[in-house]
């Protein structure tokens, strides 16, 4: 009995030192944030929409905040100005990530992009994915493929609106991405022998699952979540799937069996395989079945939700705003004409279809938070210290709804303010960060807006679009969720009308 209530005062004096020390002595130079409580710190503060409660205390704190996750420090940014500061003139400071658990079972050991920590091999396979799989030239090559997947979609919805069906646009939305995305990476059809579809929900499911242990690391052993399990059996099947996927491709070389697309980025990714190419000779990795795997499951990672899910908010904001879908169908009849559906070299002349998909990515950003960075050495910001090993999370939701940034009429959906206006998504200032910036920014935005832009034009210019019958363009939810990335709560159910005489499919 004594020894129990003396190990029990001995572990509660460990947790107030612990506390007194990290809230007293640690926290004394750090921007000014929420008190955090023993162990948890500040995450009983985060809700189920982080960036909303982060944006709610930013006001209080101001836009470079301080918070403690568990253990661990962290500072969220809230303003363009600090954004600058951090991803911009500090950004090489900034330029690591945090380690996290899912990283160890599917990554082997962090061979990829998305969650590796900044260094030589980070900086190499990031360089050789955008030569020889993101380059303006290697996207190109998949054209052919992405206005035969986009012709099919729109046969389908073509056939539900003959007979007035209404459409999950979010699933089909869905589907077309998962499609062109099994085609551009393995070289195949998404049908229902491929168990891809069920493996990238569960992937998004444990991206999006916050994992207790990666900011309390005592509570790992216990795995309460039951993560740790879930993470090896899933690294298991994602493995068994690219294994099977890859050595296919390498007998297909032998027997040229011809069931696979031209290229693809396992055929691209063999054909350098255990070999440096000219184009970045002074790589200091090889690429080998190791490294295959992670750049392949970073690209599904990339593409999937951030895609499909960006695609369903400018759609919403369409159908929610007739004046501004008026507007672009105009825009679309002049440039496209009435005869056909739109092509990859119309899009750089749908100036307004630009303005739209900015506006959205303001009020509806995807990765509200974008991806954590962390800092690489002590480091003082703005007169605060910076402690190395800061995580730090941009929130851009919060540079979207301040009026500050964006005027009184911040609220409002209105494409037109980036008329005349230099904002563009990498700048030349962080208004519009969507995509990140400097050294840790997207690799591959053009292929992100390639496919964002091909997909809305043509779904509104081959279709008009209203909601189900008794719902008006004000009754749609616009609610999100924040899982992966930041989604609709409730699909967008919507009843088609094909657009006579303009298609010749
Ligand atoms: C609407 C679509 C997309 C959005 C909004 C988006 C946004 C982002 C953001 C916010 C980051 C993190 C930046 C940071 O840490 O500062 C990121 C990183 C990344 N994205 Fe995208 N992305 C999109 C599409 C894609 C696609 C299509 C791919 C692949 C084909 C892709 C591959 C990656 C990779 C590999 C990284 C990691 C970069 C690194 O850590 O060095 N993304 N993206």
């Amino acid at each position: 009995m004594f020894s129990f209530i003396h190990t029990s005062l001995l572990v509660l004096t460990g947790i107030l030192l612990w506390w007194w020390y990290s809230t007293h002595i640690q926290r004394k130079k750090l921007p000014p944030g929420p008190y955090p409580l023993p162990i948890i710190g500040n995450l009983h503060l985060l809700g189920n929409l982080p960036h909303r409660a982060l944006h709610k205390l930013s006001q209080k704190y101001g836009s470079i905040m301080s918070i403690r996750l568990g253990s661990v420090n962290a500072v969220i940014v809230s303003s363009p100005d600090a954004a600058k500061l951090f991803l911009g003139t500090h950004d090489a400071m900034f330029a690591s990530r945090p380690k996290v658990q899912l990283s160890k079972y599917l990554y082997h050991g962090n061979k990829g992009i998305l969650l590796s920590e900044y260094g030589e091999y980070w900086r190499n396979i990031r360089k050789f994915c955008i030569v020889e799989l993101l380059s303006a030239a290697k996207l190109y090559g998949f054209a052919g493929m992405r206005k035969e997947e986009i012709g099919l979609m729109v046969e389908e919805i073509r056939v539900a609106s003959m007979t007035h069906q209404v459409v999950n646009l979010s699933k089909t939305v869905g589907s077309l991405i998962e499609g062109m995305t099994c085609r551009m990476l393995f070289g195949r059809k998404n049908d229902e022998t491929f168990i891809f579809s069920r493996l990238t929900d569960e992937f998004a499911e444990l991206l999006g699952t916050f994992n207790l242990a990666d900011y309390v690391p005592m509570l790992a052993p216990f795995d309460i979540q039951g993560l740790t399990q879930r993470f090896k059996s899933f690294g298991k099947d994602v493995d068994e799937m690219l294994e099977a996927l890859i050595t296919e491709h390498e007998e297909y070389k032998i027997t040229k069996v011809q069931n696979h697309d031209q290229m693809n980025f396992i055929k691209i990714l063999l054909s350098v395989k255990n070999k440096y190419s000219i184009t970045h000779d002074n790589l200091s990795i090889t690429i080998d079945r190791s490294s295959m795997k992670p750049i392949l499951l970073d690209m599904v990672a990339g593409i999937i939700h951030t895609s499909k899910t960006s695609i369903e908010w400018v759609l919403s904001a369409l159908i929610k705003h007739p004046r501004v879908m008026k507007k672009l169908q105009n825009e679309l009849a002049i440039v496209v004409g009435d005869k056909r559906m739109v092509e990859e070299t119309d899009l750089a002349k749908l100036n307004y279809l630009h303005m739209v998909v900015k506006e959205t990515f303001r009020l509806y950003p995807v990765a509200p938070l974008l991806m954590p960075h962390k800092s690489t050495d002590d480091i003082i910001i703005n007169g605060y210290d910076i402690p190395k090993h800061t995580h730090v999370f941009v929130n851009v939701w919060a540079f979207g709804h301040d009026p500050e940034v964006w005027s009184e009429n911040w609220a409002e959906f209105l494409p037109e303010r980036f008329l005349e206006s230099e904002i563009d998504f990498r700048g030349p200032d962080f208004r519009l960060m969507q995509f990140s910036t400097g050294r840790r920014g997207c690799p591959a935005m053009s292929l992100a807006l390639l496919n964002i832009y091909l997909a809305v034009s043509n779904l509104i210019h081959c279709f008009d679009w209203v909601l189900q019958i008794g719902m008006t363009p004000t009754d749609l939810d616009m609610n999100e969720k924040y899982v992966t990335t930041m989604a609709k709560v409730k699909p967008l159910l919507v009843v088609p009308t094909y657009r006579m005489g303009i298609l010749s499919i």
